[in-house]
């Protein structure tokens, strides 16, 4: 068995002749199952072009990706993964319970079924007294939840995830990253999370990948050591100023130091 993602000299390149873009440039990495990996960079650095060539909404232009040793397409038909995007994009007239469960109805399970399931996956988001709730009884956090909540109907094994916080408030940013943990270590899931926030990323990740701009490169990858499980308290730790000083360097293009996490 190989890594759960591996991206092979992957190159993007937007457009042609003078006005093309190149996007990403000759990215290599594997990511493992189980692990939380974070695409972090300023804006531009092609972190949502990445993500969105792993779930099969864009094709490279040239260069590989496999999806637990599947193309992103039959990973995507194979339900391999859920996507969250930085909006919830909820259904305003349909229940809570009822957006939750629109997958499955395209796949044309029965009503009881498909409550049911849905039911479940509320339950790991800890909706499930909203589920007869609208969107729009909901807070900012709460809808994101529910994104949340639909992107694991399928239980996949993999959750990408772009920006899914950052319109959000610090205090349910804070809140929903224990949740984000809280359902990787309950479900053992992979998780790709793309943020331009430092302390986002070195909070949640096991890896750091550091994407440059212009054209967007992998500029570092860092491991990301903390006490597990990962509380609030980590972020009190020496050990967190040191990764998120270290990631600074990456992008003053300064030299990566081991001694700064001793
Ligand atoms: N569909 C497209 N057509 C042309 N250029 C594109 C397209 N999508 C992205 N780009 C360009 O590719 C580069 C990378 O964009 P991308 O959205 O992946 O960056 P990002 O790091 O996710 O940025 P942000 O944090 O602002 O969302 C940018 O220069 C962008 O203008």
């Amino acid at each position: 068995m190989g890594a759960e993602i591996v991206i092979d000299q992957v190159n993007m390149i937007f457009g042609s002749k003078e006005k093309a873009v190149t996007a990403l440039s000759g990215i290599q990495l594997e990511i493992e199952k189980g692990e939380i990996v974070s695409l972090l960079g300023p804006s531009g650095c092609g972190k949502s072009t990445l993500l969105r060539i792993m779930a099969d909404l864009l094709t490279p232009t040239t260069g590989k990706v496999l999806v637990e040793n599947e193309a992103p397409i039959q990973a995507r038909l194979q339900r391999k993964f859920g996507i969250i995007f930085q909006t919830p994009t909820l259904l305003e007239w349909r229940n809570v319970i009822d957006n939750v469960s629109l997958p499955l109805e395209f796949l044309g399970l029965k009503k009881r079924e498909r409550k049911e399931i849905a039911m479940e996956q509320l339950t790991i988001v800890g909706l499930e007294k909203f589920a007869e709730y609208h969107p729009w009884q909901l807070s900012g956090g709460m809808q994101q939840r529910v994104a949340i909540a639909r992107a694991l109907t399928f239980n996949p094994p993999i959750l990408l995830m772009d920006e899914p916080f950052s319109a959000l408030d610090e205090f349910t940013k804070e809140r929903l990253h224990l949740e984000v943990i809280r359902i990787q270590q309950k479900t053992g899931k992979t998780v790709v999370f793309v943020t331009h926030s430092i302390p986002e990323a070195v909070f949640l990740s096991n890896r750091v990948v550091v994407l440059s701009a212009h054209p967007g490169r992998i500029n570092h990858i860092m491991e990301v050591d903390l006490p597990e499980p990962r509380d609030l308290s980590v972020r009190e730790h020496p050990k967190f100023f040191n990764y998120m000083t270290q990631v600074r360097k990456c992008f003053d293009g300064g030299v990566y130091d081991e001694d700064l996490l001793a």
